[in-house]
């Protein structure tokens, strides 16, 4: 049997649309799964430590990256720049680990063109009020910041044509649900595809079936 490449999940959403809030809440429920860590020249906001929700860098340091081809993908998202790191993710997948990326739509785009069995998965809220009040409530950003992220995510919501899942968070719990039943149906899919459980299909007489 072929050495397992791990799985690649790309989600992505309007700001404020809750894919942190998702992301963290599958992350505390499986294991298996790693968080990329991206880098940004954006400044840290309330309580964001750096290594945790992102590496904050200078637009020299990014620069520097960019330039040695560091970033997997990288965009200019809301004024500043994002990026995720060559280094680790490779490697992570190359051991088996399934990874998740949390980035908007440009990324997702370069992510699919280099790993064309990333699952991209994008995540919308129930309407632009609903997404304007959770802007709002979270707290964290200016008016002005507001309405410029509010402003993009019509752009980004028409890419979501390019995504294999769309997953409407209004009820948190149930978008949750999705998101995990998207990541074990991956798995299955390419468990399947692996033949995993040899044995199994030994013993059913399957050994020698095509899939
Ligand atoms: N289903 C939901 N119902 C109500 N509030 C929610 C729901 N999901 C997330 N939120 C809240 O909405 C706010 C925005 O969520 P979050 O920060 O996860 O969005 P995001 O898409 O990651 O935004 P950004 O791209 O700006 O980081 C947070 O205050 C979060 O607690
Ligand atoms: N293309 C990339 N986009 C990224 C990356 N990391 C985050 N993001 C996206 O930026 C916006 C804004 O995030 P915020 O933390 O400032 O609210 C959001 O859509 C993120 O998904 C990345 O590495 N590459």
């Amino acid at each position: 049997m072929q050495p397992q490449q791990g799985n690649l999940f790309v989600v992505a959403a309007p700001s404020g649309a809750g894919k942190s809030s998702l992301v963290k809440a599958l992350l505390e429920v499986d294991a298996r799964l790693k968080l990329s860590i991206s880098h940004t020249t954006r400044a840290p906001r309330g309580q964001e430590v750096h290594g945790r929700e992102y590496y904050f860098v200078s637009d020299a340091e990014f620069d520097r990256m960019v330039a040695e081809g560091a970033f997997l993908e990288w965009a200019q998202v809301h004024g500043h720049r994002y990026g995720t790191s060559r280094l680790g993710i490779e490697a992570r997948m190359a051991a088996g680990e399934d990874v998740v990326l949390e980035i908007d739509y440009q990324g997702a785009l370069q992510i699919r063109r280099q790993f064309p069995a990333a699952v991209l998965i994008f995540i919308l809220p129930p309407s632009w009020d609903e997404l304007r009040a959770r802007l709002q409530r979270r707290g964290e950003d200016s008016a002005d910041t507001i309405e410029l992220r509010l402003h993009n995510a019509a752009r980004e919501m028409a890419h979501v044509d390019h995504f294999d899942f769309v997953i409407i968070n209004d009820i948190f719990e149930r978008a949750l649900f999705d998101l995990k039943a998207i990541t074990h149906a991956q798995r299955l899919r390419v468990a399947a595809q692996r033949r995993a459980h040899p044995q199994i299909f030994a013993a059913l007489g399957l050994s020698d079936t095509a899939i």
